[in-house]
């Protein structure tokens, strides 16, 4: 049985599982096996020292963990032995005691349990019935933290209170009283009562032999008393933790409890655990450095049992929308030059709040990728979201029925469920909508069956009135003056939404508005002339000659597309979930969800001040931690990113934890190459078949480009995409001028080139027939922008000569998947150990070529300057604007290439001034539709980047 035990372990878990010290400390860091560690004694407990199962507490945080190590304990001593082990969470093994021997502090034995919905209904309605001033959210946070700390409510009463506080120990006074009358414990009441009664009746825990604690790190002051109280007897204690992952101090957890321990057992031994069995030796890397910027903690050792691998990415974009688009990109990158041997399900998405997964949802519905939540739920899933999103399609369409009975009295209006039921059952029966029966009953125009007093007649009355002010608004805001948002901000006012949300979710109110102000930052980017042209555009299908097209309001056309962006960005993960299937899908998670999981890539995107350190954070080292936890989920690839600006468009700085001198040495700049040989190498990791190589070239054709090079790594925005701002512009200039919908942003994808013709036509004819004074301005402002793009040009030309072209740095011998996937684990320590020397090498070698890709889109940009040129001095142009794409940037590296596994290729010496095919749509009949007689699309990097989620969606759906 031993061997079987301790087979797998390295020395020093072996040590921890088989020694006779009494009080045990295992330290270990992230990925060394504690688990498998405390498991192991457990069950040498058992086999070697002939423990009875039923004398063994193991305590856990979680009811998923607890039952993950009662199923590898079963696999060491069996089903029948595993079950009579005293094993589960702090508050069901507490549960346990007061049931059993409750009586000895005089708790009946039917007392119930108060979850956290009816303590916060208890707290809620002890505030209301005495008029109190306090906010029912934090009260009852702020009695579970005195809980906590063991101080009740007579304690907290008698010392002395400002006025507010006086108020504060009346609710927790009441609160309590409550729960007496009523024969409840709150979950805090489980561990304190089982404190009192180990202490009234240490009987009770006689027989206990061993106790063992995972997680120990997360215990706050009372788990740490019913430890003592638990072991009083025989003081035999194992806990396995990690100080560096403690991460819920804001639920009063104590990290000092584990001096606290060893100055309770002196003979304490510490045990540490050094292997890392999860995470290349770059990723634990880049993680210790970070972890290691809190010099108060000691310092401690983390050996990489697999190779040194690829550096983590730390990369900068722009804007978070772009952010998600590269995101997006590079999971949808990996996959396809690993022949799909990386699945969506090897992926992860951690974030420090849930209101950040927006952007990444949405990328992820455009491209198609499926996705999962945990921790948290999808962002349109979100209460508050979804009902202002049925707002706006009820707005959009007040015949969608099922929407308006699910918002008519929410935020409640007096209107009873059985009213809207009997007001729908009628409106099917005469065959109208729900909404033009509520009108019609609200305007008098009809008297219904179902009953309608004053009270719900008003409530409908607000109701229809909110509809149609929305309605109204919508149909007056002129295209330019941000329409969506303009209705959204309309619709939240009327209805105090903000108050509703405090009302009926004290406690997480301010999560919960974070999510709208998420939802307003969407609707706002949307509003923006070029954005709303760009979703018309690609809404739009091509004039047909002879078909008469629907008359166009630019607005509401916004909004229908718009809410069918929103559905149809969820609907395919929707489609999987409901058919049961087993489907691979990428996971988002929380950081704080994401305790304790591994995944073989993972990206932690928006990591600026603010959001990580996190601006309510109160305890920036236990933000570190936070970061630290996160990174060391990854095993083999770790993208960390941050955007110039975030999602509510505020200016945003790297984080702090990145930002400090030095940091930048752990990480690359962009993402890796992979070649052929890093997949076998993947493949055998994750034990699956590695892909062919021809079904590798395959999947790789399916990609746009093959490298990390398309946001510039400055964090500035691509040439393509301000060459696509500034032709949004001038087309919105035309458009403003003219008051006429803009046929297309020039060169998108779905325009055709008839349509650009027409635009041309339009816009010049517009500026030729009156040039207003703001024409002339913009005519201005062009120019400078003009000047701008080309300033960047030959900035970006003055780059790209340099040598070696194209080049990304790595470390010789190192720096590549391959070498982490391939893991000859002799060499991993020298490896890392090593890893210094390496870094000043690499700094020595590395070429600053920030811009380097530029050069491959000037091309792109000179055009359009050109072309735009033309419209300006109000020439047309002859034929369509042909515009160069940038050259795929996939080369192999020569053999003697110092850096084998360089993800950014030479630039060739030569360019022939053709497009390459790989990056034109062919000109077959795929792309030519003779019943229209629309010229062939070309593909345009940028442009097909942005129109791509309509055409997806539409083949989808
Ligand atoms: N001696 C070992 N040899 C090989 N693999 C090991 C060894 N010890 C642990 N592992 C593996 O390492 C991985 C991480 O182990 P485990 O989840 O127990 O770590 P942990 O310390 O609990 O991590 P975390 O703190 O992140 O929760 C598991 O897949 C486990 O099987």
């Amino acid at each position: 049985m031993a061997g079987g035990i301790l087979s797998g372990l390295n020395a020093a878990q072996r040590e921890a599982v088989t020694t006779v010290a009494d009080v045990v400390q295992v330290l270990a860091p992230p990925g060394s096996g504690k688990t498998k560690t405390l498991t192991a004694r457990v069950a040498h407990l058992i086999a070697e020292r002939r423990l009875k199962p039923w004398n063994i507490i193991v305590c856990t945080f979680t009811v998923k963990a607890a039952n993950e190590m009662k199923e590898r304990i079963t696999t060491f001593v069996g089903p029948d032995c595993a079950k009579q082990l005293k094993l589960g969470t702090f508050h069901s093994v507490a549960l346990r005691y007061l049931k059993q021997y409750g009586q000895h502090i005089g708790l009946s034995k039917d007392f119930g349990i108060a979850d956290t919905s009816d303590s916060k209904a208890i707290v809620k309605r002890v505030i209301k019935q005495n008029d109190y001033t306090i906010d029912a959210g934090s009260a009852r946070g702020r009695i579970s933290t005195q809980k906590a700390k063991g101080i009740d409510s007579e304690q907290f009463a008698k010392t002395k209170k400002n006025v507010e506080q006086q108020e504060f120990a009346r609710v927790y006074q009441e609160y309590e009283e409550t729960l007496k009358a009523s024969n409840l414990l709150d979950y805090d009441d489980l561990l304190l009562r089982c404190c009192l009664l180990l202490r009234t009746e240490p009987q009770c825990v006689a027989n206990v032999e061993a106790l063992l604690i995972d997680e120990y790190q997360d215990t706050n002051n009372i788990q740490y008393d019913l430890m003592s109280l638990f072991a009083q007897h025989r003081n035999v204690i194992t806990i396995v933790g990690d100080p560096d992952q403690s991460i819920y101090g804001f639920r009063s957890a104590e990290i000092k409890n584990l001096t606290r321990m060893k100055q309770q057992w002196a003979d304490t031994l510490t045990i540490n655990l050094e292997e890392n069995y999860r995470s290349s030796g770059a990723i634990l890397h880049a993680a210790q450095h970070i972890i290691e910027q809190d010099e108060s903690r000691p310092p401690k050792k983390l050996q990489a049992t697999h190779t040194f691998g690829q550096r983590p990415i730390l990369r900068k974009l722009p804007t978070a929308a772009a952010e998600a688009d590269w995101l997006v990109a590079e999971v949808k990158r990996t996959q396809a030059l690993s022949g799909s041997l990386l699945q969506p399900n090897d992926f992860a998405v951690l974030l420090r709040s849930a209101a950040l997964s927006r952007a990444i949802e949405s990328a992820l519905g455009r491209e198609g990728v499926p996705y999962r939540m945990i921790g948290g739920m999808r962002f349109y899933d979100r209460v508050e979201i979804k009902l202002l999103i049925d707002y706006l399609r009820v707005v959009d369409s007040p015949g969608n029925s099922e929407a308006v009975e699910r918002i008519v009295n929410m935020p409640p209006r007096r209107v009873g469920e059985g009213t809207i039921k009997g007001l729908h059952e009628e409106a099917r029966l005469k065959g109208v909508s729900l909404w033009s029966m509520v009108l019609d009953v609200v305007q008098g125009r009809c008297k219904p069956a179902t009953k309608v007093n004053n009270t719900t007649h008003t409530g409908l009355a607000k109701f229809v009135d909110v509809i149609m002010s929305a309605q109204k608004k919508l149909a007056s805001t002129a295209a330019e003056d941000a329409p969506l948002v303009t209705l959204l901000q309309h619709i939240i006012k009327k209805l105090n939404y903000q108050d509703h949300l405090k009302k009926k979710y004290a406690d997480d109110c301010e999560a919960r508005w974070s999510n709208v102000e998420e939802l307003i930052a969407q609707t706002t980017e949307a509003s923006e002339p070029q954005q709303l042209a760009a979703m018309l555009a690609e809404g739009a299908l091509p004039t047909i000659e002879g078909i008469e097209r629907r008359t166009e309001s630019v607005t509401e056309d916004a909004l229908s597309l718009f809410l069918a962006n929103v559905t149809l960005s969820t609907a395919g993960a929707e489609k999987a979930e409901q058919d049961g299937e087993k489907i691979q899908q990428l996971t988002i998670s929380t950081i704080h969800g994401a305790k304790g999981l591994e995944w073989p890539v993972v990206f932690i995107p928006a990591c600026y001040d603010g959001s990580i350190p996190h601006s309510r954070a109160e305890d920036n080292d236990e933000e570190r931690r936070l970061l630290y936890v996160g990174m060391t989920r990854a095993q083999a690839l770790l993208y960390l990113s941050s955007p110039g600006r975030n999602s509510q468009r505020e200016e945003a700085s790297m984080s702090t934890f990145l930002a400090q001198p030095g940091v930048a040495a752990y990480f690359e700049e962009h993402g890796p190459s992979i070649a052929i040989r890093d997949v076998q190498g993947l493949a055998k990791t994750l034990g699956r078949e590695s892909p062919s190589d021809a079904v590798i070239a395959e999947s790789k054709r399916s990609l746009e480009r093959d490298e990390d090079n398309y946001w510039p790594l400055t964090g500035e925005q691509p040439p393509e995409e301000l060459a696509k701002w500034d032709r949004g512009k001038s087309n919105e200039t035309a458009w403003s001028i003219g008051g006429m919908r803009p046929a297309a942003v020039f060169s998108t994808a779905a325009v055709t080139m008839q349509q650009q013709q027409d635009f041309t036509t339009a816009s010049t004819t517009i500026k030729a027939g009156f040039v207003s004074a703001k024409a002339q301005y913009d005519d201005i402002l062009e120019e400078q922008r003009l000047k701008k793009v080309d300033e960047r040009a030959a900035q970006a030309k003055a780059v790209a000569d340099e040598k070696p072209k194209g080049r990304k740095r790595q470390i010789e011998g190192h720096g590549s998947i391959a070498s982490f996937f391939a893991k000859p684990s002799t060499t991993a320590k020298k490896e890392n150990e090593s890893y210094s020397n390496s870094i000043e090498q690499r700094d020595a070698k590395r070429v600053k070529i920030p811009l380097q890709e530029l050069s491959n889109v000037n091309t792109v940009a000179s055009e359009d300057i050109a072309n735009r040129r033309l419209m300006l001095s109000h020439k047309l142009p002859s034929a369509a604007p042909s515009r160069q794409t940038p050259r795929p940037t996939s080369h192999v590296p020569p053999a003697d290439s110092p850096y084998p596994f360089s993800s950014s290729p030479p630039q060739q010496d030569q360019d022939d001034g053709n497009p390459t095919t790989s990056d034109t749509i062919p000109t077959s009949d795929a792309g030519h539709d003779e019943t229209t007689n629309i010229a062939p699309q070309r593909k345009t990097l940028g442009m097909r980047r942005s129109l791509k989620g309509w055409n997806a969606r539409g083949g989808r759906h």
